[in-house]
């Protein structure tokens, strides 16, 4: 398959990944900051601020949406780790990802539910990839086989078994070194009566 190249809603290297990104740095920031009570007061109103002028803009689900090429994946969402995607034959896709600061469970490794959910928007992406249908995750079942780091490109795999009626198997990997860190086998089913939007 050839690359599908980049959709209109692309955000990269827009100003608004550049604001996503600065979001994501504040996510990091807030997270353990030791700043005094009274400047973080301060702070708090300066960050209600920039909320209520976002807010007040408006607000258009559309521009959230995935691009389809490779590189960073920045939906304009900060919630998801960023991930990179370097190779990507429209059934298997690699890259690295990187659990940031924000995404710190415990000793210095990455939230269980934060793996989580970077599972799912990746066997999301590829599994939109595989058709038009719009699949929703049934099932996701994530094995946690060591930790992962935070701060610091884990590499991973997502793949793609053969497609059986409405229902995709998709699979992935983090691995270190050659050692996995986690696996993840998800179940993506197109529902019988499709959902509008995304
Ligand atoms: C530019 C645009 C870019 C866009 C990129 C977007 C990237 C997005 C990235 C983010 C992505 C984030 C993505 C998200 O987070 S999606 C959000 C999280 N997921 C949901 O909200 C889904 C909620 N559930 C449902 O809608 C329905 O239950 C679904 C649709 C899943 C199935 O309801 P439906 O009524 O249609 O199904 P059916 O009953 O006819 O069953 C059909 C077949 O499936 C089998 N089955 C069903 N469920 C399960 C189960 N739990 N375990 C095992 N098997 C299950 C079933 O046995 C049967 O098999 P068979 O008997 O035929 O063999």
């Amino acid at each position: 398959m050839t690359h599908p190249g980049s959709s209109p809603l692309d955000e990269r290297g827009t100003p608004r990944a550049e604001l996503a990104q600065a979001t994501r740095a504040l996510q990091d920031e807030v997270r353990g900051t030791r700043i005094d009570g009274r400047r973080a007061r301060e702070l708090a109103g300066i960050v209600a601020e920039v909320a209520r002028e976002l807010r007040d803009s408006g607000a258009d689900d559309e521009v959230g949406r995935l691009h389809m090429g490779p590189g960073p994946v920045n939906r304009g969402q900060t919630l998801s780790p960023v991930y990179n995607v370097d190779t990507w034959d429209g059934r298997r896709m690699q890259g690295t990802v990187t659990f940031a600061r924000f995404h710190h469970g415990s000793v210095g490794t990455a939230h269980g539910g934060a793996i989580g959910l970077w599972a799912d928007d990746v066997l999301g992406r590829l599994s939109r990839e595989l058709s038009e249908g719009r699949a929703r995750t049934a099932c996701l079942h994530v094995q946690y086989r060591a930790s992962v780091p935070v701060g610091a490109p884990v590499w991973f795999t997502a793949w793609a078994d053969d497609a059986d009626g409405r229902k995709r198997e998709l699979h992935a990997t983090l691995e270190d070194d050659g050692t996995a860190l986690v696996t993840v086998d998800g179940l993506f089913v197109e529902p019988r009566i499709p959902l509008n939007g995304h």
